[in-house]
């Protein structure tokens, strides 16, 4: 018999890292393709975000900043890495967690576990703020009221204010999220496809402030892919929470994602193209349109995004479960050790879009809302408007929540 089985089996060939040149390269990098081994991801990730902060001059020695906290790959990351920068390079900062709990049953309320440990981990103080506490009603209690459709604006709005309120009962005035670059360059996509300039100005800002509050809002993760963030927290191992939001139906986003997935696949840099451009495209918008619709309804979640969306990552997403996926193989891999990590997703398309005319230019004028003092154009702040409208079909009897299968 022959033997040519085994003489034409391939060998395998051991490719080194592209960085140090001396450990086997163990990731295929999603934003550059390079080939690297653990500890030079590890570096050079968190070196970029270091840049990102001393390029931008993000925080001051002596500073104290919330972490918006939700127990999500993201936030986990960020404070991750914002405890190792602190310490590296003695930023001199003090972080502080700061979680909103929506009263989700079967979500929020298990991410909050993973949050309080996060917080003995990190050795970082938690305050946590209820929308039960501020507002009177859970989204549990929202989405028993009005259904499943259009929760996410209530929610959105809610959490914005929310985060407001909890920094200033830390007597804090800067808010980090884990905001990263495949959510930044979803929202420019949505803002140039809704011909929304103001926003488009302002959704690639490192920093966001608002006429509407006190606190700035910023995300160091603006140029870190998603891909990337799951990357991290599987090798670092970092204690986060995975599943998503279990009302978060958000179809525009959910397009704009799945259109940068598909352009990703072809492209790597995509996102960070996209986002380079919402940046080029901010400095081109008028300084009149810059600051109109400033603070509005769509300010939503740090993002100051969408008509009115949560902004979760999440559900809303039409090829939602793509992380989750990719953590799923990721373990696999681990599992049967093998050389390299790339990762593919499965392709998901659904596409609905409606045309929109682009938005009028408004000049605003801030107040105080007149039922709870926080800073509004109106009357009332949107969180009011929209609780009034709750409280007026509010049933006698508390509203009986139905509990969701965790
Ligand atoms: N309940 C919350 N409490 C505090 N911060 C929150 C909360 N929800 C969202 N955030 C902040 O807003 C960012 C973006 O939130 P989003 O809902 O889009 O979730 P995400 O992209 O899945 O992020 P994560 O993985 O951190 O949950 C989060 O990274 C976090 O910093």
């Amino acid at each position: 018999m022959s033997s040519s089985i085994s003489s034409s089996r391939p060998t395998q060939v051991t490719r080194l890292c592209a960085r140090c040149t001396v450990a086997r390269a163990l990731i295929l990098r999603p934003k550059t393709h390079e080939r690297l081994c653990k500890s030079c991801f590890l570096a050079v990730f968190e070196e970029e975000i270091h840049s990102t902060i001393t390029a931008t001059s993000l925080f001051r020695r002596g500073d104290r900043v919330a972490i918006g906290a939700s127990g999500g790959k993201d936030s986990t990351v960020l404070a991750s890495v914002l405890k190792t920068l602190n310490e590296r390079y003695d930023y001199g900062v003090t972080f502080v967690l700061l979680s909103i709990d929506e009263g989700i049953k079967g979500y929020r309320d298990d991410s909050l576990e993973t949050v309080k440990r996060n917080a003995v981990q990190y050795e970082m103080e938690l305050c946590i703020v209820s929308y039960a506490e501020l507002y009177g009603w859970s989204m549990d209690q929202v989405v028993a009221q009005i259904g499943k459709k259009g929760n996410c604006t209530y929610c959105g709005v809610f959490r914005r204010q929310a985060l407001d309120r909890g920094a200033e009962k830390l007597g804090i005035t800067h808010v980090v999220t884990g905001h990263n670059a495949d959510d930044i360059a979803e929202t420019v996509l949505m803002n140039l496809l809704r011909g929304d300039l103001p926003r488009l100005h302002r959704c690639t800002s490192i920093v966001t402030e608002s006429s509407s509050s006190p606190i700035a809002r910023s995300k160091p993760l603006k140029y870190a892919y998603e891909k990337e963030i799951v990357l991290y927290a599987h090798h670092k191992q970092l204690d986060y929470f995975t599943t998503e939001c279990i009302y978060s139906p958000e179809a525009f986003r959910g397009s704009a994602r799945s259109l940068i997935k598909s352009l990703e696949r072809v492209r790597p840099s995509a996102i960070l193209d996209i986002v380079r451009s919402g940046e080029a495209f901010a400095g081109m918008v008028p300084e009149s349109i810059q600051r109109s619709g400033y603070g509005s309804s769509a300010d939503i979640s740090g993002e100051t995004d969408s008509g009115g969306g949560c902004g979760n990552g999440g559900g809303g997403r039409a090829s939602g479960g793509e992380m989750l996926d990719m953590e799923n193989e990721l373990i696999a891999t681990a599992k049967t050790k093998r050389l390299e990590t790339k990762i593919t997703l499965p392709t998901k398309q659904k596409n609905k879009g409606k045309q929109q005319t682009p938005k009028k230019v408004r000049d605003q004028k801030m107040s105080n809302c007149k039922k709870c003092g926080y800073l509004t154009s109106s009357d009332l702040c949107q969180a009011c408007a929209l609780l009034g409208g709750l409280n007026k079909n509010r049933p006698i009897r508390p509203i009986e929540v139905e509990v969701a299968d965790s």
